[in-house]
């Protein structure tokens, strides 16, 4: 195997000892982060915007609360885990002012470095924890023992401990113990971005979307398209999980696999090949980026409108209902957050 993977013996967390921590934001890696990090042991504190809706959340489990710049003022470290299109102001509004010589700057993902949209100052420690995984199963695999894999980088190194800073992060909140890989904030924004849009979430839910409407539009019941398109696309993705692609075929019929070996290529096709290449290209070219800098800008015109007509889909309302009867499917924290 080319890359070095690191487990929870190459790290030395104990560098985290006697730091003040400040995590900022509170959302799906903030609160995983941060509940984590406690939980190993560290002196954290969240810093919020005043009126946060999680304001409340954090202190009833146990955080110290403060606002983005009281915390940045106090802490040694700082991560940033607010939303990528907001870092930049809240950065030089709130953050900035504070950062002192040897302190560190600490990312959840590469965005707003590798795009240039903060500039860090000389003096300081800049790098980068990035989970592979959402933030509510950050947190949920740390509390059953396990953990979510994850990247570290280094962008600027002042004090000559970032690397081994990042590691320490990483172990504690979990990361070591699923695997960590070092990267480039380049090759993480890079291939994060690239992964969420073409396959993880864009590509998912476009597979998804199709196959359910090719089926009730084709007369079949939406509940049986469902169960066909979503619901047991999480059992055969386990075992890609646990398996790899063998792995699943091994568990799957033959009738299942010649079908999946002869029909899929006729889904993704050189066409949809060609697409991914464009996607990319768009995303190292920083196209994407200026383009979701400007949405937001606009109040986000796109996002809104296209999140509503998902959100009022047969294929949401059909799931909704038939997960309310499937008792073995935990109500979980995104579960109670959404619905
Ligand atoms: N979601 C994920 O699992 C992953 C995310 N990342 C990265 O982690 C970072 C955080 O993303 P994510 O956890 O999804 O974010 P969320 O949208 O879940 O949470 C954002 C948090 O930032 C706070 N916030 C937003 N605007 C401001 C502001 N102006 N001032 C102060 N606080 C603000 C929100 O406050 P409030 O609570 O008040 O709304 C919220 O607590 C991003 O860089 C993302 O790319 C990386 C890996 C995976
Ligand atoms: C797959 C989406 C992600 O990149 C993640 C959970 O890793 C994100 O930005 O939320
Ligand atoms: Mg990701
Ligand atoms: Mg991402």
């Amino acid at each position: 195997m080319a890359a070095k993977v690191y487990y929870e013996n190459d790290a030395d967390s104990t560098l985290l000892n006697g730091k003040k921590i400040a995590v900022i934001g509170y959302g799906s890696q903030g609160h995983a982060h941060s509940l984590n990090l406690k939980d190993s042991g560290f002196d954290v504190r969240v810093g919020l915007r005043e009126g946060s809706k999680s304001w409340a959340k954090a202190t009833e489990a146990g955080l110290s609360v403060k606002t983005v710049a009281e915390a940045a003022k106090e802490a040694d470290i700082i991560m940033i885990l607010i939303n990528d299109e907001y870092q930049g102001d809240v950065y030089r509004e709130s953050i900035a002012p504070y950062v002192e010589e040897g302190n560190a700057l600490v990312f959840g993902h590469g965005f707003n470095i590798h795009f240039g949209q903060i500039k860090a100052p000389k003096g300081v420690d800049v790098f980068m924890v990035a989970p592979k995984g959402p933030g509510h199963l950050v947190r949920r695999t740390y509390q059953e023992g396990k953990g979510v894999p994850a990247l570290i980088a280094v962008h600027q190194d002042a004090t000559g401990n970032a690397r081994a800073l990042a590691l320490a992060w990483a172990k504690g909140i979990g990361g070591t113990r699923g695997g960590v890989l070092e990267t480039t904030f380049r090759e993480e924004t890079e291939t994060d971005l690239f992964g969420e849009q073409a396959v993880l979430c864009g590509g998912a839910t476009a597979l998804v979307k199709a196959g359910f409407e090719t089926l009730v539009n084709a007369g079949y019941q939406p509940e049986i398209a469902y169960f066909e398109c979503l619901h047991e696309l999480k059992l055969i993705v386990d075992l890609l999980y646990e398996a790899g692609i063998a792995g699943m075929r091994y568990s799957i019929s033959d009738t299942a696999q010649y079908g999946d070996m002869t029909r899929g290529p006729r889904i993704v096709t050189d066409a949809t090949k060609a697409e991914m290449v464009q996607i990319l290209k768009e995303i190292q070219t920083g196209q994407f980026a200026k383009e979701w800098i400007l949405e937001n800008k606009a109040n986000r015109p796109s996002f809104n409108a296209l999140a509503a007509i998902d959100q009022e889909s047969q294929l949401e309302a059909v799931g909704k209902q038939l997960r309310g009867l499937m008792s073995w499917v935990k109500k979980t924290d995104v579960v109670e957050a959404t619905e």
